[in-house]
Parts: C-alpha cells; sequence; structure tokens
C-alpha cells in the first residue's frame, strides 16, 4: 500500500472472497463493505504496530470512514445499470486470521456481533492504506454460505470459493472497470 501512495495512488479498489453469515445472502451475491471487524486487530495483531512511520500518516488513524461513502453508491448503481443490481449488497465484513474456515460456533458468535461476511484477507490492506490517506473501496463475493447449523452435512472448502470466483468472474470485471471509468469523472467533481 505505501509503495502505492509513493506511486501516487489516491484510491485502492479491493476484491475478495468470503463466507456468507447473513441469512438473507445467496452464494454469488456481491457484497459491498461499508464496515469491518478487525478480528487479528482486536485481539493486537495489526498491521500498523511498531513504530509509527509519521511520513505516512498518524499514529492514530481513525476507521470509521474506511469504506468511501460516494464510492458505495457509485457501485450501486453503476451495478444496476449492468443489470444485477440484485447480487448487491451492503455489509460489514470480518476478518479472521486463518487460514482455517471458521468452526459453526465461531460462526455462530460472529453473526450475533453484527458481522454479514467472513474472510482472511483486505482489511489489513485497508488499515494501511487509510492511514496514509487512500480513498478505500472493497467488495466481497460470496463465495459459500458459512456453516451454522449442527445439522448441516456442508462442509467449507477452498473448491467451492474458487468455483464461485469463476462463475462470477465477468460481473465483477464489468463491475470494477465501469466504476473505475466513472470514478475518474467522479474524481474531478
Ligand atoms: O480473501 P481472498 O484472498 O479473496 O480469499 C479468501 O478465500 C480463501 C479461502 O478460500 C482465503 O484466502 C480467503 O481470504
Ligand atoms: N471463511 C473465511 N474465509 C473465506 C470463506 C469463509 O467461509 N470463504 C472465502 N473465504
Amino acid at each position: 500500500m505505501r509503495v502505492f501512495k509513493l506511486m501516487g495512488v489516491q484510491t485502492m479498489i479491493m476484491t475478495n472472497a468470503a463466507g456468507g453469515l447473513n441469512p438473507d445472502y445467496r452464494v454469488g451475491d456481491v457484497m459491498i463493505l461499508k464496515d469491518h471487524i478487525n478480528l487479528p486487530g482486536l485481539g493486537g495483531t495489526n498491521p500498523l504496530m511498531g513504530p509509527n512511520e509519521d511520513r505516512f500518516g498518524l499514529r492514530f488513524p481513525c476507521t470509521s470512514d474506511a469504506y468511501d461513502r460516494d464510492l458505495r453508491a457509485l457501485a450501486l448503481s453503476v451495478g444496476a445499470e449492468l443489470g444485477f443490481g440484485d447480487l448487491l449488497r451492503e455489509g460489514v465484513y470480518c476478518v479472521q486470521g486463518g487460514p482455517n474456515f471458521e468452526s459453526i460456533a465461531e460462526c455462530r458468535m460472529l453473526r450475533i456481533m453484527g458481522a454479514d461476511a467472513i474472510g482472511m484477507s483486505t482489511v489489513h490492506e485497508v488499515l494501511v492504506a487509510r492511514h496514509c490517506g487512500m480513498r478505500c473501496f472493497a467488495l466481497s463475493l460470496v463465495s459459500n454460505m458459512a456453516i451454522m447449523d449442527y445439522d448441516s452435512v456442508e462442509r467449507a472448502n477452498h473448491d467451492e470459493v474458487l468455483e464461485t470466483g469463476r462463475l462470477r468472474a465477468k460481473q465483477l470485471e464489468s463491475l470494477v472497470s465501469e466504476l473505475v471509468d466513472r470514478m475518474e469523472t467522479h474524481n474531478t467533481c
């Protein structure tokens, strides 16, 4: 992120695959991040740990505005225009340390905590990008549904994650391309 910053990048667009925790979500939905829960961060592991690099940003950065409101609104309208507005959601992404998928009890706890989707990435990058003043937009492809039921015979697995990625690749590509095109106009406003 800091190399991007030094290269003059002002806006970061990030994508990930995530497990759906919100029971209204379906595999193949696309969740635009409006906020996150940083589980490793709450537990004391954070990419901003150590002496602060003052040339990049403040010691104690704010995260309540991590996901740019204008870009989120733009993505929602672009998705609708492209004909897949019904797949789009806005929600809270929770990052856990990985690499294992979560237990049933962990999924239940995370849902109660307010998470809509769970993954193992993105938040670290967002924290560093926001620390140095870059605008952030992130989306999650709901690649699988988290297992919340002790009677379920489903098992989380990476093959399903990859398969859903292939299924939605074209739509996500067009969403991000269109967002980038419009964003430039948007930036000059
Ligand atoms: O977050 P991305 O890199 O999209 O990948 C997600 O998918 C992998 C698990 O299948 C994990 O790496 C998880 O974080
Ligand atoms: N849990 C954590 N990370 C993930 C998942 C999941 O269910 N799906 C894709 N990445």
